[in-house]
Formats: C-alpha cells, sequence, structure tokens
C-alpha cells in the first residue's frame, strides 16, 4: 500500500512571518493518517525543519545541485539541503525547466545525488497547453519520466508528480479522466521499467491549482497518492482542508 502524500510547494514565497502558517499547520496535524511534506524557500529550511521537529511534518527543497559541493555560486546542494534538516527535495518542477533551462538528464543527474544523498526526490513532469491541444500529453511525459527518474528510483526515494504546466497557478484543472489517463500511463511505464514491486510503490502526485474544493475529487482518480499544492499550500486555512480530503 503507498501511504498518502500531501506536499506543499511555498515556491518564491515566504519570509520568516509565514512560519507561523507551518507552526498552525503542526498543530492542525499532530497525527495525520498521512505523510506532509512542506518545503519553503531555501531561507527557511532550517527554522522550518527545527519547528516541526517534534511533529510528523516533513520538510523539503525545492532543488538542488548535482554534484555535492563546488564553486557553484548561488546554487545548494543535496547535503546542504539535508544537513538543514529536509529528508526531500522538489526536482524538474517546470518553473526550473523553462526558467533555468532544466533538461530531463540534468534532473537526472540531481535526482540521483538526491537519492546517494538519502534525500527523497520529488520529480515534477508536465506538459504545456500546446503539447496537450496536439494531443502529445503522453509522449512529453513518457520522454520526461524515462530520462528524467535515475534507475536508482525506489518507492522510498522517489515520489512522480504529474503537473500540466497549464495548470499551474491558474485556477484551471484538467478533468479527473485526463488526469487519471495521465496517472495510469505513468504507472504502467514504472512497472514496465523497473518491475512491478518498485513500479508499483513509487507514489504519484497530482500539481495544478489543487484547492480546498476540487481536492477531493482529484484524490478519488486512480493512481493519484497525493498532491504537490503550490499557492493553496501557504496558508494554514487552504492546505488542512487539502490534508484532510487525503486523509478520507
Ligand atoms: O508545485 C506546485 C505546483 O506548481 C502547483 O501550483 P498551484 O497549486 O499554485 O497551481
Amino acid at each position: 500500500m503507498r501511504r498518502k502524500l500531501a506536499a506543499g510547494n511555498w515556491k518564491m514565497n515566504g519570509l520568516r512571518a509565514a512560519l507561523s502558517e507551518l507552526q498552525a499547520l503542526a498543530r492542525a496535524h499532530p497525527d495525520p493518517s498521512v505523510d506532509i511534506l512542506v518545503c519553503p524557500p531555501a531561507t527557511l529550511i532550517v527554522q522550518a525543519a527545527a519547528l516541526v521537529a517534534d511533529s510528523p511534518i516533513q520538510i523539503g527543497g525545492q532543488d538542488c545541485h548535482p554534484q555535492d559541493f563546488g564553486a557553484h555560486t548561488g546554487d545548494i546542494s543535496a547535503p546542504m539541503i539535508q544537513d538543514s534538516g529536509a529528508t526531500s527535495v522538489i526536482l524538474g518542477h517546470s518553473e526550473r525547466r523553462e526558467n533555468h533551462n532544466e533538461s530531463s538528464a540534468l534532473i537526472r543527474e540531481k535526482a540521483r545525488t538526491a537519492h546517494a544523498t538519502g534525500l527523497i526526490s520529488v520529480i515534477c513532469l508536465g506538459e504545456s497547453l500546446a503539447q496537450r491541444e496536439a494531443a502529445n500529453t503522453l509522449d512529453i511525459i513518457a520522454g520526461q519520466l524515462s530520462t528524467s527518474v535515475p534507475d536508482t528510483a525506489t518507492g522510498l526515494n522517489t515520489v512522480v508528480a504529474y503537473e500540466p504546466i497549464w495548470a499551474i497557478g491558474t485556477g484551471l484543472t484538467p478533468s479527473t479522466d485526463q488526469i487519471g489517463e495521465v496517472h495510469d500511463f505513468i504507472r504502467t511505464r514504472l512497472e514496465k521499467r523497473f518491475g512491478s514491486g518498485v513500479g508499483l510503490s513509487i507514489r504519484l502526485l497530482y500539481g495544478g491549482s489543487v484547492k480546498p474544493d476540487n481536492a477531493a475529487d482529484i484524490f478519488a482518480v486512480s493512481n493519484v497518492d497525493g498532491a504537490l499544492v503550490g499557492g493553496a499550500s501557504l496558508k494554514e486555512s487552504d492546505f488542512s482542508p487539502i490534508i484532510k480530503a487525503l486523509e478520507g
């Protein structure tokens, strides 16, 4: 059985005052029946991790460099993220693929490093609106999946997040049939590549405009093991009902 996961990605949002939302989240979910992960900006990881040290909530980074240390001004490495108290790292988010020209091959290297460090990698995939309208969604997902996910992936160290780019921050979401089609496709591909043991154990998240009012419908879709939530993870009052919906 895959344990469900509610992951929040704060992106480039949150000054120290925002940690009060994390504190409220920890208070609201002292004993959740699902995993909860919050990925604040790197500047807040140390404080966030200390804040939830006695809570089941886990903290993650939003990116890491493929190398452990070195002359890479402005970058942050997997060992640094782990040393800060995080257990996980988001990799290959479409905002990084687009804004920083990250390729699937680079994301695979980052994931390898994350795995070697002991971090769980949350590897993001997703098609653009033009690609969906051209009926290329499954081809795009197949390519990103096979190249971005390294051979080191297991159900313990890897989570795959399907995030259609056109649904991120727009209030638009695919139909539940469209989400199910992609998630079932990813599951089949993972089973084919890794065998049913690992292929069935890797959790699949949906991301893109998940809100309290659509979460339950999305979580009812086959092979949706949780969500990667952006905007609605910033406030405890928005994120908590999504977590409750996942708990069922
Ligand atoms: O990583 C999170 C996703 O990009 C979704 O963001 P959103 O929930 O604000 O649409």
